[in-house]
């Protein structure tokens, strides 16, 4: 697209928009645009970011040709929602339901502080659990999502999950975000030095990252504890930062199946593995408890610049 034609698709879009469609097996997709043209779209299966796009329309998360969209199947790709578990760390199953139930939106949600609000390029969704869940994780909350573009292009997920029961309950969190990079090759993520990890490819035995950035050249899936607020994908071949900034998620999990992983796994091509990084922000280590009546939060905010 040469710059005029930019320009003039980019001053037709004045306003911000949420429009609401159904996907091919009937579920409500919302999509978000901002007045740059930025957009996101979230489906109702899994409360799930499926794509978020730049203003020149190009897309920044990854999804796999192979993704299977049909619920309560998860879907390969965006950004699954990983609750109350995360991985195999409990007797639920892997990455725990939140992915796979169909959640309502939420028209009435309660009032939440949030400064990029005014703009209205975002949806409310709440998933609370039905009588059939409640025999498999026997607690009663209610999760609302609020997903948000900004008016600069920043996609930004805010969680509130409340205990709205009479006995404790505890959970984990992460925000699986499958973004889209030109070769894993060319991928440094960078916040990470020196930190703490859990090991999943080792027992989940605790190691210390030694290097400087974090680049890949094997599986990698690991746990970092205590993370700081930002952490950095660079993506040296599309010249490309993603900014990851997140609050009441005190870790960050890495993961690339690579190759051998990728052609076990049935929903991911057997080079997909090469187009995408998983950098979650997430609360894992130590689970979060809510006593009855507590609500936690928990922000994600994502940012696409160009790399200097
Ligand atoms: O295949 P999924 O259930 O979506 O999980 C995909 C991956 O998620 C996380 O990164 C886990 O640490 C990995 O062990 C797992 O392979």
């Amino acid at each position: 697209m040469n710059m005029n034609s930019y320009l003039s698709e980019r001053d037709q879009n004045t306003e911000a928009t949420v429009k609401i469609t159904k996907d091919k097996n009937g579920v409500d997709l919302v999509t978000l645009q901002n007045p740059r043209g930025f957009s996101a779209q979230v489906s109702l299966h899994g409360g799930q970011v499926l794509s978020w796009k730049n203003e020149r329309g190009e897309e920044l998360l990854f999804r796999s040709s192979k993704a299977n969209s049909k619920p309560p199947a998860a879907v390969r790709g965006g950004i699954p929602i990983c609750f109350p578990q995360f991985g195999n760390r409990g007797s639920l199953e892997q990455h725990g339901f939140a992915r796979n139930k169909i959640w309502e939106i939420d028209n009435d949600p309660p009032p939440l502080h949030c400064k990029d609000c005014d703009r209205k390029a975002f949806i409310d969704m709440l998933l609370k659990p039905s009588e059939e869940d409640m025999k498999i994780w026997p607690h009663r909350y209610e999760f609302r999502l609020r997903v948000l573009l900004t008016s600069d292009g920043a996609l930004k997920l805010i969680s509130r999950i409340r205990n709205i029961g009479s006995k404790v309950f505890s959970f984990s969190i992460a925000y699986h975000t499958y973004f889209s990079v030109s070769d894993i090759s060319e991928v440094r993520v960078e916040g990470l030095e020196t930190l703490d990890y859990l090991d999943n490819l080792h027992h989940k035995e605790r190691f210390t990252e030694q290097g400087d950035a974090l680049t890949f050249e094997t599986e990698v899936d690991r746990v970092y504890v205590g993370s700081p607020h930002i952490i950095g994908v660079f993506d040296h071949e599309k010249k490309r930062t993603f900014l990851i900034r997140k609050e009441g998620l005190p870790d960050a999990v890495v993961w690339n199946p690579w190759e051998k992983k990728a052609k076990a796994i049935t929903d991911m091509g057997d080079e997909e593995y090469r187009q995408t990084i998983c950098v979650d922000g997430a609360a894992i280590e130590k689970p979060i408890s809510l006593k009855p009546g507590e609500e936690w939060t928990g922000r994600l905010e994502l940012s696409a610049l160009p790399s200097i």
